[in-house]
């Protein structure tokens, strides 16, 4: 009897040590011309183990549909002799279901042809640590959306500035960029003369007003307090300016007297447009809007201070 021969009869004939590979989630496929035998840890529906071509192919119609070309790219590899070791991750219908497979094997003997025959592998259901991490993952975010939103005025916050700049602010030398750095007159005043639960409202009624000046991809984020940045991704000077002018104007037409008469609220806006160069970050950006914003509270407030980085 061949070595390849006692092997097989120790795999396949012997049902002590096919329960027990079964058990431990190794499976063992033998190809042969006409025919194949299969232990199987997972792979119990009946309609898969009652198929006897040799098709070394056919076990990937299991496959669901989304994870099948990656599966069948590696598994392409095996049956062309490119590579003996298979590694792969993908959905498999189990019983009529779909389950998260973890597979890796590799082939022991290909048959004259070239074709895998002895195939033997370790499989794994890993469809509960899938969904764990979908969940964990998903929490994640959640959490991570809470951190970097201010969660009163439902807008990003200082903390997204922080750690989401490579998101937003694109240092290449050529690509346009306006920040712009806003902040409330006489917020102190204002909240002496509405309470400070009347000056939330307030804040609430400013960013709702301003953002029917902005576009989907602008950024208004809350610096802190009464202070507010502006990111315009792409904008032209033209652009930025236009947006600033319309803040200007929507903040000036914001109605107290449902509070108090005699009561306006106005803004000073910094604006800073360049091209940003590699050197530069956001902060630069912010540092030199903020720098125009003073300059507009000094010169009297309710206005534009506008500088080009060169
Ligand atoms: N109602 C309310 N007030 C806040 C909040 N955060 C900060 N403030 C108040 O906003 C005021 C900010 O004042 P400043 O911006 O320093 O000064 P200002 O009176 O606006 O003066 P200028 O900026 O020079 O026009 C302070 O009185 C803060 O207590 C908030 O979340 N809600």
């Amino acid at each position: 009897m061949t070595r390849k021969q006692k092997t097989l009869d120790v795999l396949f004939n012997d049902p002590s040590i096919t329960a027990a590979l079964a058990r431990v989630n190794v499976f063992v496929i033998n190809h042969y011309s006409g025919g194949r035998d299969v232990i199987s840890s997972l792979i119990p529906d009946a309609d898969f183990a009652a198929q006897v071509s040799y098709d070394p192919l056919m076990w990937l119609d299991y496959v669901h549909p989304d994870d099948r070309d990656v599966t069948r790219q590696a598994w392409n590899d095996i049956v062309e002799g490119i590579s003996d070791v298979f590694e792969g991750e993908y959905r498999f219908l189990v019983d009529g279901e779909y389950r998260w497979i973890a597979n890796k094997g590799t082939v022991i003997t290909r048959a004259e042809d070239g074709m895998p025959e002895l195939y033997i592998g370790a499989d794994r259901d890993i469809t509960a640590e899938r969904q764990l991490c979908d969940l964990l993952e998903g929490e994640k975010e959640r959490l991570t959306q809470l951190v970097i939103r201010d969660d009163f005025l439902n807008i990003p916050n200082r903390r997204y500035l922080e750690t989401k700049q490579s998101q937003f602010f694109i240092a290449d030398g050529r690509t346009p960029m306006a920040v712009l750095v806003l902040d409330i007159d006489n917020f102190k005043q204002l909240n002496t003369d509405l309470t400070h639960h009347g000056c939330d409202k307030v804040l609430q009624t400013f960013v709702r007003h301003i953002s029917t000046c902005l576009q989907p991809m602008d950024i208004l984020a809350r610096y802190g307090g009464d202070e507010f940045v502006l990111i315009l991704p792409n904008a032209t000077l033209d652009d930025a300016q236009a947006k600033a002018q319309c803040i200007l104007d929507v903040v000036s037409h914001i109605d107290l007297s449902s509070m108090k008469d005699d009561l306006f609220v106005s803004v000073s806006i910094g604006l800073v447009h360049g091209l940003p160069k590699v050197t530069e970050d956001f902060w630069t950006y912010f540092e030199e809007a903020d720098a125009q914003l003073l300059l507009a509270k000094k010169l009297g407030k309710a206005q534009i201070q506008s500088k080009v980085l060169g």
